[in-house]
């Protein structure tokens, strides 16, 4: 597995054994602003990857260079081996940038079917429809849709000349838990039948969801690269959470003080007390700790980080070279997919 920056590096592979994507030492400047510093990265035919990052990381930029709507200022983007401006290399690539215009007065099947013309063996208009569940859509004007509907489509369009390689930007942005769901299940089975996907999201349960491979970019860096799990072993944060009884003010700097202890947040509200939790690097310790320091308690309960909680221990450290250190924010945990990454 590729790590950090690097991975990219070497002889640059061409034709049958090129990989969908490969970016070596890249730099993108906006006047002042570098958007992608130096940054490589590797994907391999038949992996789904997640790019993941604050606003502004960089997310964007670097799959307008794999599109190729921007030259890289330094370094080399390769897609399946060749130059993404030449229309040659991206013959087998499919896109869904993060706002799409759909012609208003076109209906949904003519936009397939207008998209389907550009392709010798398209997908059929029947398919391309059900994968997304917009068969009864079909015959209403693009105009009319809603929102969601809107991006559905979007996403349906990009895999019309049947790609192999998928780069989504915020692919489920406006979608309700429903619909992002039946989206989710389309894009992992388009992926079974063997494409590449490269997707960006705020939504972490997104990236859990969708993706073996996660990217962590911040700054224009890529600050972690790597499977989802080994990410989160990799800033080795435990919730401990557990029920204190009345308010438990005096009691949360008694908490925040125990080794191993990086901040103490709010935690679901329990019936009887004040439930907690501890983010701690190391949970062991902490609750030996907590246990020796008498306190009463009830209803413990220890578990891993979140995506998000890796997520922002790994930005923190991105931005101050510092070790990561653990995030001051109470995240939700559950799996309603509506926790964005702060900005
Ligand atoms: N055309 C542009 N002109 C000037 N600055 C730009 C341009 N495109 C991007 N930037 C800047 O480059 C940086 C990276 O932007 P980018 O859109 O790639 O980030 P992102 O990770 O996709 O963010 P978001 O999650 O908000 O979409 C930001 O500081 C952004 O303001």
């Amino acid at each position: 597995m590729t790590t950090t920056a690097g991975g990219a590096r070497g002889a640059t592979p061409t034709g049958a054994s090129a990989p969908p994507v490969l970016v070596d030492r890249v730099t993108r400047r906006f006047g002042d602003v570098t958007a992608l510093d130096d940054v490589s990265l590797r994907v391999d035919a038949g992996e789904i990857v997640g790019l993941l990052g604050p606003n502004g990381a960089g997310k964007t930029t670097l799959l307008s260079l794999l599109s190729g709507l921007r030259r890289p200022d330094a370094g080399t983007v390769r897609l399946f081996g060749g130059d993404p401006r030449d229309p040659a290399s991206r013959t087998r690539l499919g896109t869904t940038p993060q706002e799409t215009g759909l012609p208003e007065t076109l209906r949904v099947g003519e936009v397939v079917d207008f998209v389907a013309g550009h392709y010798a063996t398209p997908m059929p208009r029947a398919e391309v429809l059900a994968r997304f569940g917009l068969e009864d859509l079909a015959g209403r004007q693009t105009g009319g849709l809603s929102g969601g509907q809107r991006r559905r489509l979007a996403v349906a369009l990009s895999l019309v000349g049947r790609p192999r390689l998928v780069l989504l930007d915020e692919p489920t942005t406006g979608l309700d838990v429903e619909a992002r769901h039946v989206l989710w299940e389309s894009l992992r089975d388009y992926h079974r039948d063997g494409a590449t996907v490269i997707v960006t999201s705020h939504y972490l349960e997104e990236i859990e969801a969708l993706a073996e491979r996660v990217v962590v970019v911040g700054g224009g860096r890529v600050l972690a690269d790597d499977r989802i799990d080994r990410v989160l072993d990799l800033v080795a944060l435990r919730r401990v959470t557990l029920t204190l009884p009345g308010d438990a003010t005096h009691a949360r700097a008694a908490l925040a003080a125990l080794p191993g202890v990086h901040d103490v947040v709010d935690a679901v509200p329990a019936s009887g007390g004040t439930r907690l939790t501890l983010l701690a690097a190391d949970a062991d310790a902490a609750v030996r700790a907590l246990v020796a320091s008498g306190l009463a308690f009830h209803a413990l309960e220890v578990r891993g980080a979140s995506l998000e909680e890796a997520f922002l221990a790994l930005t923190a450290r991105g931005a101050t070279g510092a070790p990561a250190s653990a995030p001051t924010t109470s995240v939700p945990t559950t799996s309603v997919p509506t926790t964005e990454v702060p900005r």
